[in-house]
């Protein structure tokens, strides 16, 4: 060891723990962590849901009772699914956003009205988070899959193909909807052209403009890991795949322009999907949106997969879930989406 040069010694720099915390350009916190949550339409709902480990379909009415204890242990925000399940499907009829009324609540129509009806699961449980916990940030995930009988996150056009300036539109609406609702947030998860300079015109035009942020999933790649997601959400498309709206895999140039458009379009945060296989793109997107915080989601299927490894014993869960998160923080990301939030604020206390 005597000959060893002294450019080759790294190990005395990290051989304390607390040396080794320094190592990080950034430490795991608390507030980094966003928690999805699946909200129902029936109000006294609480149903494990099988392919994702220990998550529920929760009612409104069940919302206090479950969001109380994560908030004591510091939970600082939750994104939003609206998961309708009492609709009626209707088939699906194609048309101009603004040829079609409004119905009531109960039916899917291939307009996605239950996305944004009063008396849906998403407007009711943002009131109901607001007025019982004052101080949680609460971001809505925006898409029409969950909503429309088709299950594609956009309108069709009758060829099947994405019908873009009506699917915007109704998008930028619901969004509106949701910020006079009382959200924080809203995060377009849908892929459409051009739906962030819509909802922020639309935002800005309803007097939210310097109110709510617009999260983009701007990078947002077609991947075998949302599986999990659209069994919880029920949104699987009847038909087809989403293809033609999420970015193939191999696609790191499109995703570099679909982040810089982003930011042109007046996201306020950008975000990464899925996370750990995508680490490259969160290290592209932090260098090409640095002034943005950057989110990624840690999906459905990479939580499922690592509950998974877990138990045939690949690994220790907590250590792995660390792995994965600090990974993500390596890269770029300040915010991250992942359903180990509560596990992150029992393991962070
Ligand atoms: N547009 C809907 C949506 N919003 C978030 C997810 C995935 C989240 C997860 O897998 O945890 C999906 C699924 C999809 O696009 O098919
Ligand atoms: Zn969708
Ligand atoms: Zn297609």
């Amino acid at each position: 060891m005597a000959s060893m040069d002294i450019s080759s010694i790294l190990q005395g720099g990290y051989q304390h723990p607390v040396s080794r915390s320094w190592q990080g350009r950034r430490a795991l916190t608390k507030s980094m962590f966003m928690y999805p949550i699946f909200i129902t339409d029936d109000p006294n709902a609480s149903v494990l849901i099988p392919s994702l480990p220990g998550q529920h379909r929760w009612g409104v009415n069940k919302l206090v009772e479950f969001l109380g204890p994560l908030v004591k242990k510091g939970l600082s925000s939750v994104i939003l699914f609206g998961v309708p399940l009492n609709c009626v499907k209707a088939s699906p009829p194609y048309f101009a956003v603004t040829d079609i009324p409004l119905t009531s609540y109960g039916l899917q129509d291939g307009r996605g009205s239950p996305a944004d009806d009063e008396n849906g699961p998403v407007i009711q449980a943002i009131k109901v988070i607001r007025a019982n916990f004052p101080n949680l940030y609460i971001a809505c995930d925006v898409c029409l899959c969950e909503y429309t009988d088709h299950g594609h996150c956009g309108y069709l056009n009758e060829d099947g193909t994405i019908h873009t300036e009506p699917s915007v539109q109704r998008i930028a609406q619901v969004s509106v909807n949701y910020a006079k609702a009382g959200a924080h947030c809203v995060a377009p998860s849908d892929m459409m052209d051009g739906r962030i300079k819509a909802i922020k015109r639309g935002l800005i035009d309803a007097g939210f403009g310097n109110k709510v942020t617009l999260m983009s999933y701007s990078a947002k790649f077609a991947s075998s890991l949302y599986g999990p997601f659209r069994d919880a959400a029920g949104s699987a498309p009847s038909f087809g795949d989403r293809k033609c709206y999420q970015l193939p895999p191999t696609a790191k140039g499109l995703a570099r322009r679909a982040i810089l458009r982003d930011v042109g379009e007046g996201a306020d945060i950008i975000m990464v999907k899925p996370a750990l296989p995508y680490l490259d793109i969160i290290a592209d997107a932090a260098q090409l949106a640095p002034d943005h915080p950057l989110a990624c989601y840690q999906v459905s299927g990479e939580f499922a997969m690592i509950h998974a490894g877990a138990n045939a014993g690949v690994y220790e869960l907590k250590t792995m879930a660390f792995e994965s998160v600090e990974s993500m923080v390596r890269a770029g990301a300040t915010l991250i989406l992942t359903y180990f939030t509560p596990d992150f604020l029992e393991w962070l206390s």
